[in-house]
């Protein structure tokens, strides 16, 4: 069924047509598990087998019953789901159940502070408000500490107990002043003023590994590292500077870059000096343990150092965004955790709401949070009670038999990846690699712009050739799975921790198919619907 722009109706027309063109615009009616329902010509129900997994917001699956059943009995019991300003039991309650896995998880006691939000990118919004809120605090008090020292010697010059070094204006190109103390110290003053003054309101930097996604809101969107997402609105927020995956060395280098100082003054041995003070540039380090919309990229434990390290050379906050790798689809609660990467700040969000509630959270390290934040961020629907109950029994089907489903998530995982790297050693010649961690795997198609198929070569020239292969998948073999728009030839897959091994067997015998149609270049059979 080929929908046009006016049967799709006006949610996304463009979208809807590049979905129909490769095959991808299926309705579908019901959805258990990792199975969607679509109906055929008799309205009859036809099993799709779901790899895309809602991006990552099913590792429970589709409609688990567990989940629904405790949701249909909340809203039977007519709870208040929109009480604000009231006391919020149940949001405190999962804000005490993410610290216990918290501290299960990174084995120490601090405590994490949530801000509530209701989709990813909001939740990152959230903390990169925070961030900033942080640093702003700080730029305020160093301020008011270099006021104070230029007051004070002010006052000591004028009082003849310190006279301004010599060479104190060096560092302006002036030779020495005209050696009236009290005139000096009111020109170093002006000078230091003056330098100081741009400075202070420099605008923050973020710093992200490149392929990083972190949403597509205005402050989130300058994190994500697709240019087609951020560009356009770059005027719109603070800009990110990105690092290199495979370099972090790289970040040293970024960070001293940017280096940005204020001037003070200083009283050594009687005599005035100007001191510099180092200006915290950078709001926040973001990045994803497993970069998931940037194609499946794993963080490297060799990187998680080097962020760590030069993040705390300059006491920036490092953001975890574990809102895909996190809720145990990596094997454990946090994808960080398995490369030793402390967050001072981690996202959650997808999988969070059990496949039936939107919702998502900023948690915050005690030792970093402002309280004050409180007064100037919050939203309507954050931390409701339907979401929250539901986000709680998530938790707890998580951590229930001592944390059975991520040993779970961990062997499905490797026997997905079995398979995957058995097909790739059939086909190198198509596969050209396979990358991930628990239930978060990627399957990379090698670039096919040489095929001397020319329907085939202009699908991967226009950066299509993955939207194909999986329309190709779903028409052939009701298998479902989708690139990203950051890595158009890594077909991603998010799978549940239900995944069973006959799902694994049929999803082994689609790959097996379009690789040997690629391999036989037969764009006949690969594009027919
Ligand atoms: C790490 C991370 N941080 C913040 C966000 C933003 O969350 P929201 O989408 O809930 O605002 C995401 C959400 N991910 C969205 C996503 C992730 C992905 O891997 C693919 C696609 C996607 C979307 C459309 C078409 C193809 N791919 N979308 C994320 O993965």
């Amino acid at each position: 069924m080929n929908a046009t722009a006016s049967e799709t109706g006006l949610a996304e027309p463009h979208l809807a047509e590049v979905l129909a063109a490769v095959g991808l615009d299926v309705e579908y009616v019901r959805a258990e598990g990792n199975t969607l329902y679509r109906l055929d010509e008799d309205q009859r129900e036809v099993p799709v087998l779901d790899f895309v997994g809602g991006f990552g917001s099913l590792i429970l699956g589709h409609n688990h019953p567990e989940i629904v059943a405790f949701a249909q009995d909340l809203l039977r019991s007519r709870l208040p789901i929109h009480a604000q300003f009231s006391r919020a039991p149940h949001a405190n309650r999962l804000a005490a159940a993410l610290n216990s896995v918290l501290s299960r998880e990174l084995g120490d006691d601090e405590r994490y502070f949530a801000i509530f939000a209701n989709s990813g990118a909001e939740a990152v919004e959230a903390a990169v408000k925070h961030a900033e809120f942080d640093r702003m605090l700080k730029v305020a008090a160093l301020s008011e500490e270099i006021n104070d020292h230029v007051a004070r010697i002010r006052t000591l010059v004028r009082d003849g107990l310190v006279v301004p070094a010599a060479g104190a204006h060096e560092r302006f190109g002036d030779a020495d002043r005209s050696g009236d103390p009290v005139r000096d110290i009111e020109e170093l003053i002006a000078r230091v003023d003056r330098w100081n003054a741009p400075r202070l309101s420099r605008a923050p930097l973020f710093l992200a590994p490149e392929g990083a996604f972190h949403g597509k809101l205005v402050g989130s969107v300058q994190l994500t590292h697709n240019e087609a997402f951020r560009t356009p609105f770059k005027a719109l927020a603070a800009q990110a500077r990105f690092v290199p995956l495979d370099q972090p060395e790289a970040i040293r280098k970024t960070i001293d870059a940017e280096r940005t100082v204020l001037l003070d003054l200083a009283v050594e041995d009687g005599t005035v000096t100007v001191v510099e003070r180092d200006f915290p540039v950078f709001c926040a380090f973001v990045l994803e343990p497993i970069q998931g919309e940037g194609g499946i990229n794993v963080v490297s434990r060799e990187f998680a150092e080097a962020v760590r390290k030069a993040c705390d050379a300059i006491d920036c906050p490092v953001v975890v965004d574990e809102i895909q790798s996190g809720m145990g689809r990596s094997g454990a609660f946090l994808a960080s955790s398995l490369i030793g990467l402390r967050g001072d700040y981690y996202t959650l969000a997808k999988s969070l709401g059990g496949g039936v509630a939107k919702t998502s959270v900023a948690l915050i390290r005690e030792s970093r949070y402002r309280k004050e934040f409180e007064l100037v961020h919050s939203s309507t629907f954050a931390k409701d009670g339907f979401s929250s109950l539901v986000a709680l029994k998530v938790l707890e089907l998580l951590e229930a038999d001592d944390g059975r489903l991520y040993r779970v998530v961990e062997e499905r995982g490797r026997s997905l990846r079995a398979m995957l790297d058995a097909v790739r050693a059939e086909f190198p010649d198509i596969l050209k690699d396979v990358r991930g961690a628990g239930l978060m795997l990627g399957v990379e198609f090698q670039d096919q712009s040489g095929s001397t198929a020319a329907t085939i070569q202009g699908l991967s020239r226009s950066g299509f050739l993955g939207y194909a292969v999986a329309g190709y998948l779903l028409r052939g073999h009701g298998v479902r799975l989708f690139p990203t728009g950051s890595a158009a030839n890594t077909l991603r897959l998010e799978p549940s921790a239900g995944l069973t091994d006959a799902e694994i067997a049929q999803l082994e015998a689609a790959l097996k198919d379009v690789c040997a149609v690629l391999r036989d270049q037969d764009e006949g059979r690969f594009m027919a619907s």
